[in-house]
């Protein structure tokens, strides 16, 4: 089993490997544009105080040191610009610093959303096809898309800020406490109380958001279901049907957005109140202290500064706590996909070869624990290189059948041989490359024909190409567009018809040569004669792949050589055509709807 995420913090551990060293490079950066944004104060209350003024300077050894080496303080009363050069040059070092704390924050988190999309793409591909069923595919791109930006402008924007915030609010009172130790507690006493209401939004803010962003999650996939099933859409004319849909969606998703937004507001609203009140607090007490002497006009106007620059990281640290309740949230969404299981073969799981028999013993099946049986003590054998029919009503199981045989989901109970081994035994991607499923409604990619038929054969020839387009009838319709092979199929190849996307499903079957070849209902689209051209040439071509054949046309099941009939997910009757026609039972029925005469075998 792959690795479980047990929280959000062995999540963030796990992405962070790529992009760490940018991380710690940032945080650097950022400590040293903190410390020099924190010198141009002490410099002015010297300058005030000193250079104007006639205080003596208490300022630490390098800065007396450095001042010596310009000419001493005399020598500054009457080269006041020279401060003016210095602070300028702290101004730019420290905005240099502010730059590369950016860059490598910005490149650490671009970085670290790019393994996160790939790592999430990766075990997307690998999860079992039941989860997808589970899973709208809306919500899901929603999970990749929007929560991972949010969790990319969390790290962006606010974890680096986060520690550059710790080290500015250190510094500061650090730099505070030299003038003024009182004062300094007195701006210190907001910093909790910032601290505590802040947390106090946290876990609305994250629940309010939480909500928000599942409706964005409901809202993208009635989006993304309009965008695919547009036809549908259409073709019943449920346009405002739909159009009401989503508008309901958007309005419970604005509305819940909003709610957002108002907590939020309120919460920056107090902030402020909280930080105006700080500012007015300092400013008072430094009046003061001033009036009193214990301080001087120096030192009140670095302590204002000194505070004004204090006021900055704390509201910051209230913001980065509030988002944090957005991103924890994103997080746990993405950790969910993460934490979702991989389909794993067993260790030891075997390549057999796949000319063999096909064998179904006693399986049963439901698609839930607590759902009913799909299929029901189902037992068959095919022989290798032979063609099995399957007739059955809608949702007798057909399809679940097949999907059984290519192991997209586990059997409830009993077990699928091939060449005398049990599926569960064979390596997945192994199993399915060997086996061709042609489904009733194919899907193509937004490529050109020739690209969707030879799809993952990269030593496919032209040739290939064209003598599987001709065993699926295809290439006379080919040879009718303007570009041939190289015609661009349109997204979900609506600009082919139905009949065509079949076809070229089948070519893409043929070329690969699989030993096993399953059409399910996959020749409903083409008229009863291409129908028959098809199998004709299917058999002429493939001589030693196992056939199954799923279909509601007597016609197309008729040749095989052995006919399987299901209904309600139960075998009703086993036989060749002739054996099932002379049975008075529900292969007799459907050949008598369908006209299927006993001269007709
Ligand atoms: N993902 C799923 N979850 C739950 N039930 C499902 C799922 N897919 C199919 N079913 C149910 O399983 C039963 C068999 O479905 P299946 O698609 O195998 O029938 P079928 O014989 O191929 O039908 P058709 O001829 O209409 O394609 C149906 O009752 C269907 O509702």
């Amino acid at each position: 089993m792959k690795k479980q995420f047990e929280n959000n913090r062995q999540l963030i551990l796990y992405f962070i490997k790529g992009s760490k060293t940018y991380f710690i490079l940032a945080i650097l950066f950022a400590a040293a544009a903190s410390l020099f944004d924190l010198i141009n104060p002490r410099i002015i209350s010297f300058t005030v105080d000193s250079v104007i003024g006639s205080k003596k300077a208490s300022l630490p050894a390098f800065f007396n040191g450095f001042i010596q080496g310009v000419g001493g303080i005399t020598y500054l009363k009457s080269h006041i610009y020279l401060i003016g050069v210095f602070v300028v040059i702290v101004a730019i070092i420290g905005a240099l610093f502010r730059y590369l704390f950016r860059l490598f924050n910005s490149k650490g988190a671009e970085k670290f959303v790019k393994v996160m999309r790939d790592g999430l793409f990766e075990h997307i591909v690998h999860l079992p096809f039941a989860w997808f069923t589970h899973n709208p595919t809306g919500d899901i791109i929603q999970r990749c898309t929007s929560d991972v930006e949010t969790i990319k402008r969390f790290l962006s924007e606010q974890l680096t800020q986060m520690l550059r915030i710790i080290i500015m609010i250190v510094l500061s009172l650090y730099f505070m406490s030299t003038i003024s130790i009182k004062m300094m507690l007195a701006a210190a006493i907001f910093i909790p109380i910032i601290v505590t209401y802040s947390l106090f939004f946290h876990k609305r803010i994250g629940a309010t958001f939480e909500k928000a962003d599942e409706e964005e999650g409901v809202l993208s996939s009635i989006a993304q279901e309009n965008l695919t099933g547009v036809r549908v859409v259409r073709a019943f004319g449920r346009e405002r049907y739909e159009r009401q849909r989503f508008e309901k969606q958007n309005t419970i998703y604005t509305k819940a957005f909003m709610k957002l937004d108002i907590l939020i507001t309120w919460f920056w609203s107090i902030g402020d109140g909280i930080s105006g009140l700080q500012l007015l607090t300092i400013a008072a007490l430094g009046a003061y202290f001033g009036v009193k002497g214990d301080i001087t006009a120096g030192d009140y106007i670095a302590f204002v500064s000194y505070n004004t620059m204090l006021v900055w990281p704390i509201r910051s640290l209230g913001r980065v706590i509030s988002d944090m309740s957005r991103a924890s949230v994103s997080i746990d969404r993405i950790r969910y996909i993460m934490n979702s299981e991989e389909e794993e073969d067993d260790k030891d799981a075997l390549n057999v070869d796949m000319h063999g028999d096909i064998v179904f013993d006693h399986v049963s099946f439901r698609y839930n624990d607590d759902g009913p049986l799909v299929l029901d003590d189902i037992s068959f054998a095919i022989e290798k290189g032979t063609t099995l029919g399957i007739l059955g009503g809608t949702g007798s199981g057909k399809s679940t059948l097949m999907y059984l045989l290519d192991h997209l989901y586990e059997v409830s109970s009993g077990h699928i041989y091939i060449n005398g081994v049990d599926i569960k035994h064979i390596n997945r991607d192994y199993l399915r490359k060997n086996i061709g499923l042609v489904l009733q409604e194919p899907y193509l990619f937004s490529k050109s024909i020739e690209e969707n038929i030879a799809i993952g054969i990269h030593s496919a020839t032209m040739d290939d190409v064209e003598e599987a387009s001709k065993i699926a009838s295809l290439n006379e319709a080919i040879n009718h567009f303007k570009n041939g092979y190289k015609t661009s199929v349109g997204e979900r190849g609506v600009t082919l018809s139905g009949g065509q996307k079949q076809r070229t499903a089948i070519a893409q079957m043929v070329i690969r040569k699989t030993p096993i070849m399953i059409f399910d209902d996959s020749l409903s689209a083409v008229d009863s004669e291409t129908d028959m051209k098809i199998r004709r040439a299917l058999e002429e071509n493939i001589h030693d792949a196992t056939v199954i054949l799923i279909s509601h046309r007597i016609t197309t099941l008729m040749q095989a050589d052995q006919i399987i009939v299901l209904n309600k997910g139960r075998i009703a009757e086993v036989g060749n055509h002739q054996q099932l026609r002379s049975q008075k039972g529900i292969y007799r029925k459907i050949c008598d709807i369908q006209n299927i005469g006993e001269d007709n075998s």
